[in-house]
């Protein structure tokens, strides 16, 4: 039998469900620009990306040592140094029986050379090498096309260009690329008691840190934010910069007043001035996190307490924004992990917890909470480096029972 406490609300939105569904309502955008390399950095690939050649294109050396071939060398060999080969400086002639040349890493194995010995496994007299062995042919030989063969895919649009993906893209000689162009968000926090840093708080009032910390992350996915600032709870100015943002941005963020107070105006006016997907979902934290449309323009409303704003932008206004953006992303690695602790959950909502995972004596995972689990304590959500991923239907977890999570710390937020 499902056990509700007295504040249950039967009837919301599971979570994986909302964000299906959402999803299944957004299309990519589908112009594209070109940029060079120096301007590539967090933008997303509009094509996919064929090797224009082999790398390495030649047979190379991945040792300082002495190339020569590998039948040479038998327990009496006694090797005549021809020459030598520095990384783009080849040796020109060929190596023949009883031969051998000076090789540095990277530097292009000498024609009739088979194998490189390590200059460690060698004895050096005279310009006679005497190497050990047995060596094995194609011993510390790099081969053409080991890396990435002219022709293949290497990455598929849609692709995220990081450090790691900016490296191989330079690797392969490339100066100008095509990717999306960059989306553009209009992002807002509403609420009369919202003040911006600088400003004197009046009883009652508190620093807006919602939009800061959301256009700090939309920043990082190299997202354009367009700063509608504080709106006052008021429906005539919401509704003045719904309808703004829906005519100048790919999409608009809001924060707050997406509950059921008197002064929470953001959903009435979505209704009034667009249109609703979906509201109120069964996740804590984040249950009164709404998506619709205004006209074409897709609406993420975030809650206003803050774990809850972060929160549902990671889990939902993130893969939307990918989706939008014409990002493929990769399926979040989920980890099992011991609770080290009793850990408070009513069944009813999926709850993301903010937890410290870390790697016991034994080396498996425990995790503890990161501070206080309320969705105002934003201090609890910047010490964790996970998010708990507690089932709908689950109730208390006890220690030492097992739970998934998702790491969080290196993600853009
Ligand atoms: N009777 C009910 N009350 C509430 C419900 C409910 O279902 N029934 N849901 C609760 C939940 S869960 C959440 S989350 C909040 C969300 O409320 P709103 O989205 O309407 O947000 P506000 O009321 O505007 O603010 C909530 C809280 O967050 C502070 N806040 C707002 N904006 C910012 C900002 N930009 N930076 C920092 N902090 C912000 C605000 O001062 C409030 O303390 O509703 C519950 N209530
Ligand atoms: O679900 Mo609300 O987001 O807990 O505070």
């Amino acid at each position: 039998m499902a056990i509700h406490d007295c504040d249950s609300q039967p009837g919301l939105r599971p979570y994986l469900d909302a964000r299906h569904e959402m999803l299944s309502r957004l299309e990519a955008i589908t112009d594209s620009t070109p940029v060079s390399l120096e301007q590539a950095l967090n933008r997303i690939l509009a094509d996919d990306i064929l090797s224009p050649l082999d790398v390495p294109s030649f047979a190379n050396s991945a040792m300082d040592g002495y190339a020569l071939r590998a039948a040479d060398v038998t327990d009496e060999a006694a090797l005549t140094l021809i020459g030598t080969s520095l990384a783009g400086h080849p040796f020109n002639g060929s190596i023949g029986p009883g031969e051998c040349v000076r090789i540095m890493t990277g530097a292009a194995l000498p024609l009739g050379a088979d194998a490189v010995v390590m200059q460690e496994n060698c004895r050096s007299e005279h310009n006679i090498i005497y190497p050990r062995g047995p060596v094995t042919e194609g011993r510390h030989v790099r081969l053409p096309a080991e890396d990435l063969a002219q022709g293949e895919r290497v990455f598929a649009a849609g692709t995220r260009i990081n450090a790691r993906v900016l490296s191989v893209l330079s690797s392969l000689g490339l100066e100008q690329i095509y990717v999306q162009r960059q989306l553009t968000v209009a992002l807002l926090s509403t609420g009369d008691e919202l003040k911006s840093p600088g400003e004197l708080l009046a009883p009652g009032d508190i620093y807006d840190s919602n939009r800061i910390g959301v256009g700090a992350m939309l920043e990082r996915l190299g997202i354009r934010v367009i700063d509608y600032g504080i709106i006052q709870d008021d429906p005539a100015l919401i509704r003045q910069a719904f309808i703004k943002a829906a005519t100048e941005a790919d999409a608009l963020i809001t924060s707050g007043g997406v509950s059921v107070g008197d002064a929470d105006y953001t959903k009435q006016v979505l209704e009034e001035v667009g249109r609703i997907g979906f509201w109120k979902l069964a996740i804590k934290p984040g249950k009164p996190f709404a998506f619709g449309h205004i006209n074409n323009c897709p609406f993420f409303g975030l809650p206003g307490n803050p774990v809850s704003a972060a929160v549902t932008f990671h889990l939902l206004v993130r893969p939307a924004l990918a989706t939008l953006a014409g990002e493929t992303l990769k399926p979040t690695p989920l980890l099992q992990a011991k609770a080290l602790m009793p850990f408070k959950k009513s069944p009813g909502r999926m709850d993301f917890q903010r937890g410290t995972v870390s790697t016991q004596a034994d080396g498996s995972l425990g995790v503890v909470a990161a501070g206080a689990q309320s969705s105002a304590v934003f201090s609890a959500m910047a010490e964790a480096n996970c998010l708990l991923h507690l089932e709908q239907d689950r109730g208390n977890v006890s220690e030492g029972d097992m739970v998934t999570l998702e790491l969080i710390d290196g993600l853009y937020w």
